[in-house]
């Protein structure tokens, strides 16, 4: 499980996050949502270690987070960062290089699911494929946590759909998957559990089918609810 308890950070004299606590467990879809600049991308930074904290603490299945527990967590950020003039297939070289947990048999079969040209250069990939291609080199490492942010960002409903598949496929299988998303309306079907943020705080976080049994609402229902009033 990740774990956050009472996480707080802040950018020069800017409080960002505050008392901010939640788990995402494995086996399930955890989704960070909130209005621009509630605190999204800070909270996965800190997991990952890429911004500090200044107060609370981040575990990994109860283990302080350090070099180690980086082993077992991916991270999908909102862009591909790999040079412009690189060949996907020499992207996969370099990852598996570089990564020690690298699975190229998942890495081939998710270059596959996705119909993506070995040859193309990162440069010259349109905003869905370059996101796909994005998944793949998150994916295809065996970690037992996946953290994406913005997976869905400026992606065609079709392409979309293409990349929510994969979240109930045994390319992602019982990983624990931690992604913000502004598509909510679309992919709330994909999602077990969701924090909704507000400037920087935990205004709620609820398992997403107890709300619609219990409460009849869906997760856009309760964020209109607790984001805008
Ligand atoms: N490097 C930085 N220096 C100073 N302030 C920052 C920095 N990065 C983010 N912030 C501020 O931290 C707050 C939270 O930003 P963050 O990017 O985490 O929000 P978000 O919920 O992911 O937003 P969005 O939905 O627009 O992507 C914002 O007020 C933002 O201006």
């Amino acid at each position: 499980m990740i774990e956050l308890v009472r996480v707080s950070q802040k950018y020069t004299y800017k409080e960002v996050l505050k008392d901010v606590t939640f788990t995402a467990e494995k086996g399930q879809i955890t989704c960070l949502l909130g209005l621009n600049g509630a605190g999204k991308s800070t909270i996965l930074k800190t997991i990952m270690g890429l911004t500090p904290i200044h107060g609370g603490s981040i575990r990994i299945d109860g283990e302080e987070i350090n070099q180690n527990t980086y082993e077992r967590v991916s991270y999908i950020p909102d862009h591909l960062a790999i040079p412009a003039s690189m060949k996907l297939s020499d992207a996969l070289r370099f990852m598996e290089d570089f990564y020690s947990c690298w699975n190229k048999d998942r890495a081939n079969e998710l270059m596959r699911f996705f119909d993506l040209d070995l040859d193309e250069r990162a440069g010259r990939l349109s905003k869905g494929t370059a996101a796909k291609f994005n998944l793949v080199l998150g994916l295809a490492q065996d970690s037992d946590y996946v953290i994406m942010d913005e997976p869905f960002a400026g992606i065609d409903l079709f392409n979309r759909e293409r990349i929510a598949e994969v979240f109930s496929s045994e390319l992602v299988g019982n990983r624990g998957v931690l992604l913000t998303t502004h598509e909510v309306k679309e992919v709330e079907y994909l999602i077990d559990k969701a924090v909704l943020l507000r400037d920087g705080v935990v205004a709620r976080s609820f398992e997403c089918e107890q709300v619609r049994s219990e409460e009849s609402k869906s997760v856009v229902d309760v964020m209109k609810e607790v984001l805008l009033t």
